[in-house]
């Protein structure tokens, strides 16, 4: 089994998720690292030169690729799910653990952040909103949902260990 970290960009899945693995002796992988070593590209690239549809068939790829392996805890990039099919492929070797935060906290998170080509708006903090909004139904299929709003990283890796250990 692994255990798949979802949620909006800037939730922490990818900072939580190296922490996670180091503090249950598992392997980290994530998905946009995957897929920048795949495609030799980096994401705003991909988004760029070849569209968001082509970066989701590689996303897909790539998640299909983990999911055959064990023991991995793995942050997926905030659109997963906007997928058709890939909830069941992570349900169907892994526990599902969405990252939540408020939308004010993910602006201040991502203010100075330019590896967000869906955050390159006019304005930044209604995008947010809007799109969490549209996500939110996909985030909430998760097994188990953490807020991680003004929360130190160990405090949401400990909520995670004993909501696996249960
Ligand atoms: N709980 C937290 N509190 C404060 N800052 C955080 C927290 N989690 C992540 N961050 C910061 O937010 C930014 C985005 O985190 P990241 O792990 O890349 O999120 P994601 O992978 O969900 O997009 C990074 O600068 C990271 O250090
Ligand atoms: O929400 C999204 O659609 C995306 C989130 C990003 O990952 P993070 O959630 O790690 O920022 C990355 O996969 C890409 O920019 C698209
Ligand atoms: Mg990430």
């Amino acid at each position: 089994m692994n255990i798949y970290l979802i949620g909006f960009m800037g939730t922490g899945k990818t900072t939580v998720g190296k922490a996670l693995a180091l503090k249950l002796n598992k392997k980290f992988s994530d998905l946009d690292d995957l897929i920048v070593e795949k495609t030799g590209k980096q994401i705003v690239e991909i988004f760029r030169e070849d569209g968001e549809e082509e970066f989701r068939k590689i996303e897909t790829e790539v998640l299909k690729d983990i999911n055959e392996k064990d023991n991995f805890v793995v942050a997926t990039g905030g659109g997963v799910l906007t997928t058709e099919g890939n909830y069941e492929i992570m349900k169907s070797n892994g526990v599902i653990i969405t990252l939540a935060a408020s939308p004010e906290a993910i602006y201040e998170r991502l203010r100075n952040d330019e590896t967000r080509p869906l955050l390159m708006v006019d304005n930044v903090i209604d995008e947010i909103k809007r799109l969490m909004f549209e996500r939110a139904p996909l985030y909430i299929k998760a097994d188990y949902i953490v807020d991680t709003t003004e929360r130190p990283i160990d405090e949401i890796v400990n909520e995670i260990v004993e909501y696996l250990n249960e």
